[in-house]
């Protein structure tokens, strides 16, 4: 069992995994004629494979129980995934580093404050969504087409909150 106790979400500390999308960091620039701020190509969208292409989608999600038990992690091969909280839910992120196994030295958790979101890179370990306290909706942007986009390894990691 891989016990965790998920630290705060940093840019910085993401970087291995993929993108942190927030406001509060990202360079913007005024448009429509100063009325509006566009945080612009916050985000690396990755769509391989054959008929790739992006889709975005709305998860409702039920909260999750603390600790947090997880027996697998995911990957999308063929393309990122982007989780932006559309109510400022905060959320845990369980990530490896791209690879074919995972090995417990390099698995990370996170919690995100409620204004971050994430994306994961194509290939990027990842537990399944997993929103706390409250039911959460989430926009996210992930990749259509054709072939497996999503394999699962084992794993057993418990995570708890500090
Ligand atoms: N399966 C699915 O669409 N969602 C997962 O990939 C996830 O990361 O939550
Ligand atoms: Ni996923």
């Amino acid at each position: 069992m891989i016990n965790l106790i998920a630290k705060p979400l940093t840019a910085e500390a993401f970087v291995p995994f993929g993108d942190v999308i927030d406001v509060r960091t990202s360079a913007s620039f005024p448009i429509n004629a100063g009325r509006t701020q566009r945080h612009h190509d916050l985000a690396k969208v990755e769509t391989l494979g054959d008929n790739a292409h992006a889709l975005i989608n709305i998860f409702v999600s039920q909260p999750v129980t603390l600790p947090l038990e997880l027996t697998f992690l995911e990957r999308h091969p063929q393309g990122s995934q982007a989780f932006m909280p559309l109510h400022q839910e905060r959320f845990i992120v369980v990530v490896a580093p791209p690879g074919d196994t995972i090995d417990a030295e390099d698995v990370r958790a996170f919690v995100t404050d409620g204004r971050q979101g994430v994306n994961y890179r194509a290939g990027t370990w990842h537990a399944i969504q997993s929103v706390l306290e409250r039911e959460g909706e989430f926009l996210v942007v992930d990749r259509g087409g054709d072939g497996n986009n999503c394999d699962e390894f084992p794993v057993e990691i418990c995570v708890t909150l500090a």
